[in-house]
């Protein structure tokens, strides 16, 4: 058991049912004779996941379809993110084995990875939809960063090994989805937007603004051009699950070599998402932005004592973090703006009655604004969660 390469599978690829993957496990020694229960879950944009049930036995399989699952077989998709995603698993572990689940198999023709069964945890987004509070959540976040970050990084492998790692991260098709979905369509009048008609207006003034399309643009290519460190590539809450005591990061298949502040914005985006649906958790969310980013720098500067020259002058990871910090209140600003009116909106805006929905997406719109355009002004963590508590919610 364990990694099928290609070229070793004699299969060819093809879509499991709940009949099939529960054959297929079985063969591989998964599962004994009798029944299995199976499930397919899935309720993200792209993938199958068929959870499996069998006495003690509990595994999770995700299989890529060939084509983007929230639109359809017109817009197909690179089997290889599932190859990707069971590595960047594996990777992360390396450094933060706690904070990702276990990868028990992975086969790169069949294009699925066999994953520990996470159903006793839930899914961060669909807890907080329910009011739920996560208190070691945001600690975690910024240790999984800080680790990881880190250790992918020039700083951490020094430039040859690193090279070597990033070569494994080539992921040009998922790269391209988020090129378009977060930087390009969401600022013109692009066919992938969602714009609800109420909010029309308030978009067309946000394409008029030329200053704000500049520095998207300068955001844009720092994301193609950074290649800074490992990143996860889509962390939002719907890919956490937690407990009150654990925390669990998954779904990293558009992984690749970025800018360190790109997950960073990601998940900070998510934060205040969250507090649009339910503004009696603003205090408890902003103070997991300022954990996340105060964990996440603790842990980066405590690792950076161990950089390889010449990262180590004296002075140098002070100038970088700044640097990060500002791209991660523009990444931030970003997807605040592409969730209110592009492809993949979030059930923390989508659920809202309407005229809440919509004023609550004219300040995702207003915020992620204000992030980007003053993000080299934000002096501080406490600065930035001023500006994010400014919003009226
Ligand atoms: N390891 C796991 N354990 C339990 N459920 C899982 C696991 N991985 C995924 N799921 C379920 O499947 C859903 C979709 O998984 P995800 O990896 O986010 O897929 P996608 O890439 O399509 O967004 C999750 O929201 C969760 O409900
Ligand atoms: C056409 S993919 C749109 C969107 O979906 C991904 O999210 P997930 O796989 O977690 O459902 C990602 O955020 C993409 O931008």
């Amino acid at each position: 058991m364990g990694n099928v390469q290609e070229g070793e599978n004699i299969m060819s690829y093809q879509p499991f049912t709940e009949q099939t993957v529960v054959e297929h496990v079985r063969q591989l020694g998964y599962l004994q004779e009798g029944i299995a229960e199976c499930e397919e879950i899935g309720d993200g944009n792209l993938n199958l996941v068929f959870r499996i049930r069998q006495g003690e036995q509990r595994l999770i399989v995700k299989q890529a379809l060939p084509y983007a699952k929230v639109v359809g077989e017109s817009w197909p998709l690179t089997l290889e993110r599932a190859w990707i995603e069971q590595l960047a698993l594996r990777e992360f572990a390396t450094v933060a084995s706690r904070y990702v689940p276990a990868v028990l198999g992975s086969d790169r023709t069949l294009a699925y990875t066999i994953i520990e069964d996470l159903s006793d945890y839930e899914i961060v987004r669909t807890g907080y939809l329910k009011g739920e509070s996560y208190p070691e959540l945001a600690r975690h976040i910024g240790e999984f960063l800080g680790e990881t970050l880190f250790a992918t990084s020039d700083y951490a492998a020094g430039p040859i090994a690193k090279k070597r790692i990033e070569r494994d991260y080539y992921n040009p098709e998922l790269c391209d989805i988020t090129e378009k979905l977060i930087f390009t369509d969401p600022f013109k009048d692009a066919e992938s937007n969602n714009i609800e008609a109420a909010l029309r207006e308030d978009v067309e003034r946000l394409w008029q603004d030329q200053a704000l399309k500049v520095e998207v643009t300068k955001l844009k290519v720092g994301f193609v051009t950074k290649h800074e460190a490992l990143l996860h590539g889509d962390l939002h809450t719907g890919s956490i699950f937690a407990t009150q005591q654990e925390t669990k990061i998954i779904d990293p298949e558009f992984a690749f070599y970025g800018p360190f502040g790109f997950d960073l914005g990601q998940i900070i985006a998510h934060l205040t998402l969250s507090t649009f649906h339910d503004p009696l958790k603003r205090f408890e969310r902003f103070t997991d932005v300022l954990t996340v980013w105060e964990t996440f720098e603790k842990t980066f500067r405590a690792n950076f004592e161990r950089a390889v020259e010449p990262f180590n002058t004296d002075g140098f990871v002070d100038e970088l973090l700044r640097t990060v910090f500002s791209d991660t209140i523009g990444y931030a600003g970003c997807e605040l703006i592409r969730r209110a009116v592009g492809l993949a909106g979030v059930a923390d805006l989508e659920t809202l009655p309407e005229a809440t929905r919509l004023e609550r997406k004219r300040d995702a719109l207003a915020l992620g604004t204000a992030l980007i355009k003053e993000r080299h002004g934000v002096e501080s963590i406490d600065d930035l969660v001023t500006l994010l508590a400014g919003v009226r919610v």
